[in-house]
C-alpha cells in the first residue's frame, strides 16, 4: 500500500492533488501524465503538476493561481464522492479520541455509508489493526471501496467490507470497539455486546435527539454496559483580519450526537448512576414510566426529565 498520508516529495503520477482557487474553492484530482484539468478558468495541464513541489502555486490558462497540496483526510472526506451522508471531520475527530481508537484495534463499523468514517478508522488503527466496516446497501458499498482506496492509494491491509446488516453478519468476536452510524443502532446491540470483549466500546452516532434516548435506553436495558455517556461537538470558526477578528457568521449548527458505552464482564450488574426525580410532575411521570416499564417486563429507566435536574453538583441528586 502507497497511502498518501505517507507520501511526501514532489507530486507523482497517481498521487491525489487538491487544487485551491483564489476564492478557496477546492477540486481535487488525480495526476496522470497528458491529463489536463479543466474549469471555467481554463486548463491546467497534470505534467506542470507532476515533479513540482507539494505547496506550489500553479496557473491555469486564464492566470487564474491555484494552490496545489495533496489533501488532508479532512479536506478529502469533504470533497470525496457521497452515495450516503458522510461523518463531518469534527465528528470523526471526536470518533476517534473519545472511542479511543488505538493502533492495532479489532474495530467494527456500520454503516460503511461513503467510507469517510472508515478512512478515519483505519488511520487511527494502522495496518496492524483490523476495521471490518459492514454497509447493507451494495452502491454504498462500492463508493466507499473507491473512496477508501483512493484515499489509501490502493487497498488497504487492514479493511474487510461486508455488505450485508451488522446485526446478522457480524462475523467478528473479540472486538475492542464498534461504531454505529445508521438510523436504528438499537437493532444491532445484541450482536455488538456479544461480539465486544469486557472492557471493550460501542460508539453510536445519530442525527435526532429521540435516537438518543432510545439508544440510551436501549442499552441500558441490554444489561451488558456500563452507564452510556451521551454528548456532541461544536466547532466555531473564526475570522482574523486587522481589526476584525470575531467568530464566522455562519457555522454547522447541527451535524449529530455521540453516545458511548464500555462494555462490562459477562454477568456484572452495573451500579445504577441514573438520578431519580422524588418530586413534582416529572417525578410523577418517572414513577408512572417505572410501572409501565415493570408492566412490559423492561428494566427501570431513568425516565424523562430525570436529568433535568442541573449538572451533577447543583442539586443533581446522584
Ligand atoms: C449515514 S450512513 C453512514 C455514513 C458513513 N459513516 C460515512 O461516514 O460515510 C448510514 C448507512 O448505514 C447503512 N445501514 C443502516 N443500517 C445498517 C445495518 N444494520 N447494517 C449495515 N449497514 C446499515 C445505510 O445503508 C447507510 O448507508
Amino acid at each position: 500500500m502507497t497511502g498518501i498520508h505517507a507520501r511526501r516529495g514532489p507530486f507523482r503520477e497517481g498521487d491525489i492533488v487538491q487544487l485551491t482557487d483564489p476564492k478557496g474553492k477546492m477540486h481535487t484530482i488525480t495526476l496522470k501524465a497528458g491529463a489536463a484539468f479543466h474549469t471555467h478558468r481554463g486548463r491546467l495541464d497534470h505534467d506542470e503538476l507532476i515533479g513540482s513541489s507539494e505547496g506550489c502555486v500553479v496557473r491555469a490558462t486564464s492566470n487564474t493561481a491555484y494552490v496545489a497540496l495533496r489533501p488532508l483526510l479532512a479536506d478529502f472526506t469533504l470533497s470525496m464522492k457521497r452515495g450516503a451522508t458522510i461523518v463531518y471531520p469534527k465528528d470523526a475527530a471526536q470518533i476517534v479520541a473519545q472511542a479511543d481508537i488505538f493502533p492495532g484495534a479489532r474495530v467494527a463499523e456500520a454503516g460503511g455509508g461513503s467510507g469517510a468514517l472508515t478512512s478515519w478508522l483505519l488511520r487511527a488503527a494502522g495496518e496492524q489493526g483490523l476495521v471490518s466496516s459492514y454497509e447493507r446497501r451494495a452502491d454504498f458499498a462500492e463508493i466507499a471501496r473507491t473512496n477508501v482506496e483512493r484515499f489509501f492509494g490502493g487497498e488497504h491491509p487492514a479493511w474487510r467490507l461486508t455488505v450485508g446488516d451488522l446485526a446478522e453478519e457480524l462475523a467478528e468476536t473479540d472486538l475492542d470497539r464498534v461504531v454505529l452510524d445508521m438510523l436504528a443502532p438499537w437493532e444491532c446491540l445484541e450482536a455488538v455486546s456479544t461480539a465486544l470483549i469486557p472492557g471493550g466500546l460501542v460508539c453510536v452516532y445519530v442525527a435526532t435527539t429521540t435516537q438518543i434516548s432510545r439508544v440510551v435506553e436501549e442499552l441500558r436495558d441490554n444489561g451488558s454496559f456500563y452507564e452510556p455517556r451521551a454528548f456532541e461537538t461544536m466547532v466555531r470558526e473564526w475570522h482574523v483580519e486587522g481589526l476584525a477578528v470575531r467568530p464566522d457568521h455562519r457555522m454547522i449548527g447541527h451535524t449529530g450526537f455521540l453516545v458511548t458505552a464500555r462494555r462490562l464482564a459477562d454477568g456484572a450488574v452495573p451500579p445504577d448512576r441514573r438520578r431519580r426525580p422524588s418530586k413534582g410532575a416529572y417525578g410523577q411521570d418517572w414513577q408512572r414510566e417505572q410501572e409501565a416499564r415493570a408492566a412490559a417486563g423492561a428494566r427501570p429507566s431513568s425516565g424523562s426529565g430525570a436529568a433535568d435536574t442541573g449538572p451533577a453538583g447543583a442539586g443533581g441528586g446522584e
